[in-house]
């Protein structure tokens, strides 16, 4: 058999790690494609201070115009987030036919793999992912038979922490619509069942033509974002285009997702957003994906309705708009719509299909 250019292990998990340079599979735009220049906004994402007096009303302006923003002094350990983050590289840096070992397979949502949402694109995202939701440890076992223990342990313990901050989000989110906890019984009483997404990007030889994670809003409630000291995330913001949202030591990214975009009826947008790569540095997130106990209905909340603004969307479970999103990808929002918008223009999320650039 001849030697191929590039190590390729089936056609969809190519080891990313050891290319050289970018294959056909993998490039999103051709050399005459290339954006001429991508010119700088001065418009950044908000960086709140969650000890901050005012931190109610910044949440909630932050959620109205941009649907995304960062956090600090959110209560996270920062030797937590280190361990999170340490955890994940030892993941990724295993010999990829280990890796395998765990794959996600077809019908589940736990494992190894490549982006869930590579289905809906031509071309293969620069990028690996490990889901974690409930246990870890029967897919982590089969990456280090002997050693789960402790890979397990930061898990839970991430889990754990990224809940308490997840809840006190929904009370600074809610709060700032004039909605209380009370109004939102499944929010105290029933617990979530959240995904664990850890996403790495390698080194990538042609970064200008790769794409790391296409653009897609997240079907949460909340997702919170843990990136290394590497940027690449950016998010669409309405008249201004792509923002990047840079790193910043010890902040959490807060993403607006299509559930909450239902239950305030429009008025907190989920944030369309995607993953950028580089040329030297290796890049690792981690994502807590955020949604309700499984099987309660989320409608826009009656307080928030009323004859001259009527309930936007119908009521969807999270297992139920799991399904919508796995079928319709950035069709999802709009397929549980009611009314058209009155403007006449189709939902945010319409237009983030394979464009790039
Ligand atoms: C609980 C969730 C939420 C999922 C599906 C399932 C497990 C993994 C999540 C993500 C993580 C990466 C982006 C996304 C768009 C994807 O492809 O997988 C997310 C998706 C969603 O938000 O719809
Ligand atoms: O890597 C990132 O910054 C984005 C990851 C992401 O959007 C996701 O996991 O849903
Ligand atoms: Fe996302």
């Amino acid at each position: 058999m001849h030697t191929k250019p590039y190590t390729m292990i089936n056609q969809k998990h190519l080891d990313l790690n050891s290319m050289k340079e970018l294959p056909e599979s993998h490039a999103w735009l051709s050399l005459d494609e290339l954006p001429s220049d991508s010119s700088s906004t001065p418009d950044q994402v908000p960086v709140i201070n969650l000890k901050d007096p005012n931190a109610m009303k910044l949440v909630g302006h932050a959620c109205k115009i941009w649907g995304v923003f960062q956090v600090t002094n959110h209560g996270v350990p920062t030797n937590l987030l280190e361990q999170m983050e340490a955890a994940g590289r030892k993941l990724f840096a295993l010999p990829i036919q280990q890796k395998l070992k765990a794959a996600r397979s077809p019908n589940g949502v736990s494992g190894y793999g490549v982006a869930r949402i590579s289905a809906f694109f031509p071309k293969l995202m620069w990028s690996e992912g490990f889901t974690i939701v409930g246990s870890p440890y029967e897919h982590v076992r089969k990456l280090w038979p002997n050693r789960y223990n402790r890979f397990c342990g930061v898990i839970e313990e991430y889990k754990e922490e990224m809940n308490k901050l997840a809840q006190k989000l929904m009370f600074l989110m809610l709060g700032s619509l004039g909605v209380t906890m009370e109004d939102v019984k499944w929010a105290t009483t029933q617990r979530s069942c959240p995904a664990l997404q850890l996403n790495s990007y390698p080194a990538c030889p042609d970064p200008d033509r790769a794409m790391g994670l296409a653009a897609h809003t997240d079907s949460t409630l909340l997702t919170i974002l843990h990136q290394n000291n590497t940027s690449g995330l950016q998010a669409h913001k309405e008249g201004t285009g792509w923002v990047t949202v840079p790193p910043i030591p010890g902040a959490l990214v807060i993403n607006v997702g299509d559930l909450l975009h239902i239950l305030s009826n429009g008025l907190y947008p989920s944030v369309l957003h995607r993953a950028m790569v580089n040329r030297t540095q290796h890049r690792l997130s981690v994502a807590y994906l955020y949604g309700p106990p499984s099987n309660v209905q989320i409608s826009p909340l009656s307080k928030l309705t009323d004859q001259v603004h009527p309930p936007l969307y119908r009521s969807v479970t999270w297992s139920e708009y799991l399904g919508t999103k796995a079928k319709h990808f950035n069709k999802a929002l709009s397929s549980v719509r009611l009314c058209a918008p009155l403007n006449g223009f189709a939902d945010a999320n319409d237009h983030n299909g394979v464009r790039v650039g």
